[in-house]
């Protein structure tokens, strides 16, 4: 059995994310800790994303106070798919208790660096390029008009060097004809890793067509954003890329199974959460046997760190149970 206690975080971003979801400016979520009888201790990360059909803060919340304390590992693996962030975060802490060597390197080196959205990324751009050794960078659009970005996109491809692979997300804000503009100059440039989720989750039989018509990747991520929609998506006929975001993909245990059942093609990608839940989807990906992705997990850093000491002081200074 496992006594366990939970905290409600709050941290601003550093760097806001503008998508065609909105402005993203705090990240908020629960850090879990999990104690075993024998003293070890486990931590995870409740990280909702909403908008990719998590469950909320507020869910999650109502669901850590009506939580029986202590906790079995069947009562763990009984959490409903319902709470998908919070059936990841119980399930990585319980695996947590067994790491032995918590500080493992765990920072991937073939990473997909997040650079700032529409024309915000030219002050920045060369800085960037010279602190990060990767060569996969990913740009949103679906944030400005198509004749906006496509003049930005003209200028950011003729100052990145050569060899670079950029990942374009419209986070399901393209139109079908927009998709086949983007498409398009992508087959022609060839710079293009893939464009993940041009369309809503709603029209996956278009996008499929469009991973017929064109030959740049088509990845899905808010159509996949937990176990059944992967699944569900797999047996529909997608066989492009799966964007994973673990953190908000349900149960580790069920992921692996999944990878395991049918040959996906995963790129996994970060849901901005803490380094508690950092890791945990960090080690998940070093356990996927195919590395030819670059893992979305930039190391941008997403929150202040002048505050090192923040998860200490937010468990001494608040107590959520
Ligand atoms: O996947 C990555 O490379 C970084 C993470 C990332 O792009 C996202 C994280 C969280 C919310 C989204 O707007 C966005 C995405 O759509 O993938
Ligand atoms: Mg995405």
């Amino acid at each position: 059995m496992y006594f366990w206690q939970f905290r409600v975080y709050q941290r601003p971003l550093l760097h806001p994310l503008q998508t065609h979801h909105g402005l993203w400016q705090i990240r908020e979520g629960i850090i879990i800790r999990l104690e075993a009888e024998d003293g070890r201790i486990g931590w995870g990360e409740i990280a909702p994303l909403p908008e990719f059909g998590s469950e909320t803060l507020s869910a999650a919340i109502l669901f850590c106070q009506s939580l029986e304390n202590p906790l079995s590992i069947t009562s763990i693996f009984s959490i409903s798919e319902q709470f998908p962030a919070c059936q990841f975060a119980f399930e990585s802490a319980l695996e947590d208790l067994s790491i032995e060597n918590k500080s493992r390197e765990l920072e991937p080196k073939n990473y997909s660096y997040l650079l700032p959205t529409g024309a915000a990324v030219f002050p920045c751009l060369d800085d960037i390029l010279a602190a990060n050794q990767t060569n996969t960078y990913k740009w949103k659009i679906a944030v400005n008009s198509l004749k906006q970005e496509l003049n930005l996109f003209e200028k950011l491809i003729d100052r990145l060097p050569r060899g670079i692979k950029l990942r374009l997300d419209a986070n399901g804000g393209l139109s079908i004809a927009e998709s086949k503009i983007w498409l398009k100059i992508a087959d022609e440039c060839q710079i293009i890793e893939f464009i993940e989720q041009p369309l809503p989750p709603s029209q996956l039989a278009e996008m499929w067509q469009l991973s017929q018509d064109f030959t740049t990747g088509i990845a899905l991520d808010e159509s996949v954003a937990n176990l059944r929609q992967i699944e569900e998506c797999y047996q529909r006929g997608w066989r492009g890329i799966f964007v994973i975001k673990p953190a908000i993909n349900g149960s580790i245990q069920g992921l692996r199974h999944l990878w395991e059942k049918y040959p996906l093609d995963l790129v996994f990608s970060s849901v901005l959460e803490t380094n508690i839940g950092r890791k945990s989807a960090l080690r998940l990906a070093q356990e996927y046997p195919k590395k030819e992705r670059a893992l979305g997990f930039g190391v941008q850093q997403w929150f202040n760190n002048s505050d090192p000491d923040w998860l200490e002081k937010l468990w001494t200074t608040s107590a959520n149970n």
